[in-house]
């Protein structure tokens, strides 16, 4: 996808659609995330249509990506479900109005709590990432009278060969169980009453550029799924994961038709249903952090340019030094090399170093682009700030899809109410 769809510039002005990013700024103030209901459709059918040569499958949206609920309406609407790694990521696809047999749950701390709330809504597909959260899982099922459908997540031990804070299927990573033991966790898992074990399941990492890394992890599950088989188990699905990447700098993104053919050449005798969770595919390009510029102030090297937003609302470049293009909202054809930097206490909160970007002076609206996959959902309330606006944009109109809220609002402050710990022991 071009990330100019949903995202141009039209009689001088950048425009969401047909809504010119000024208007939302005036209505909504900033910093606020401004999505293109059309950019995600768009996302969405291309990943699809790639994965046209493989027979059965299921599409799962990744909600860590982008949880709003008016986004996972849209992916609803194109037949995704959700992929989620939380409690409170189920109720916000079961809000959206997806199935709950089109979701599958994955993480490695699911707490037993949260298996019994995946048990009672009905979730599609549980994908364990160890032993003993099987154990857990099938006695709670057993205890609440219903059966789980799972699947076991299995580290290939395979290098993304991407950024090393966001590869999960090294020797060393926390997800799923190591590949030498998936076979002897499946046998014992199988055995238990309450627990269907349908497939496997692999994620190898984010932001993949090349598909070698994938297609090496598929061929080690393609092993596995034989090995299975042949000790008798049934596999009926396998769950790919997410992970393709996107170019933030504006060329290419990941070659989703050469991943859906690689997919169906690897996968051609598995006969199964196959799962894929794409997550920032779907929603990068679809949305930007509009912002305002503050301050330009001097410095050493070059200006600061001090803008509204922070890494409290969009975190990517303080934690792995992603880069989200700078574009003057109103952009006149000059330029300037500056520092882009929002207002947090942090030397981290940097959105571009050093970098030449369009020639913006105080109150200047701008936007960081590529922002609709893991910026608002990964936004924070630090130093006190209110949690981003996010609005959606389909045509010529907008709504706001979630309001401003105040850090206040979020962390009302109490009177203590002090409980006497040794009363407590007493009582017990
Ligand atoms: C289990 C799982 N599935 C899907 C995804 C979505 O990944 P992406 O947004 O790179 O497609 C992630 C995130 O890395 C994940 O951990
Ligand atoms: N949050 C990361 C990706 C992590 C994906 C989830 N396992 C990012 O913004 O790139």
């Amino acid at each position: 996808m071009s990330r100019d769809t949903g995202f141009k510039v039209r009689s001088g002005a950048l425009h969401a659609e047909g809504v010119a990013l000024g208007r939302i700024a005036q209505a909504v103030g900033t910093p606020t995330y401004v999505y293109s209901a059309s950019a995600l459709r768009a996302a969405a059918r291309r990943f699809r249509e790639a994965l046209a040569p493989i027979p059965r499958k299921s599409l799962a949206f990744a909600v860590k990506a982008n949880s709003s609920l008016a986004v996972l309406s849209v992916l609803r609407d194109e037949g995704f479900g959700a992929d989620i790694v939380s409690g409170g990521e189920l109720t916000a696809a079961l809000a959206a109005g997806m199935k709950a047999g089109d979701i599958v749950y994955s993480g490695v701390g699911k707490t037993p709590e949260e298996l019994a709330q995946a048990l009672r809504a009905g979730v599609g597909h549980i994908n364990l990432e160890g032993e003993r959260e099987g154990e857990v899982l099938a006695a709670t099922a057993v205890r609440m009278g219903v059966e789980a459908t799972a699947m076991l997540r299995v580290n290939p031990d395979v290098n993304a060969g991407t950024h090393a804070k966001i590869t999960t299927g090294t020797r060393d990573s926390k997800f799923g169980v190591a590949f030498a033991d998936a076979i002897g966790i499946f046998d014992r898992l199988s055995k238990r009453p309450g627990l269907t074990l349908r497939g496997v399941a692999v994620h190898i990492g984010s932001q993949i550029m090349e598909l070698g890394p994938l297609e090496s992890a598929y061929r080690r599950i393609g092993e596995l799924v034989a090995a299975l088989r042949a000790r008798g188990h049934a596999i009926t699905h396998v769950d790919l994961g997410g992970g393709l990447g996107v170019d933030y700098h504006g060329g290419s993104d990941g070659d989703v038709t050469a991943y859906g053919a690689m997919v169906a050449k690897v996968t051609q005798d598995w006969d199964v249903t196959l799962m894929f969770e794409p997550g920032r595919y779907i929603a990068a390009h679809a949305g930007v952090l509009l912002t305002r510029v503050v301050w330009v102030k001097p410095g050493e090297e070059c200006p600061f340019v001090i803008v509204d937003a922070g890494m409290n609302d969009l975190a990517r470049p303080a934690l792995y030094d992603a880069w989200h293009e700078f574009a003057a909202v109103a952009p006149n054809g000059a330029t300037m090399r500056a520092h882009v930097v929002g207002p947090v206490c942090e030397s981290s909160d940097r959105f571009a170093a050093g970098r030449l970007i369009n020639r913006v002076k105080e109150g200047d609206l701008a936007v960081l682009r590529d922002a609709g996959a893991y910026g608002a959902s990964m936004a924070s309330c630090y130093n006190s700030r209110a949690l981003t606006a996010e609005v959606m944009v389909e045509g010529d109109r907008f709504a706001v899809i979630a309001p401003r809220i105040d850090a206040a609002a979020i962390r009302p402050q109490v009177v203590p109410d002090w409980l006497d710990a040794h009363a407590l022991d007493h009582a017990a």
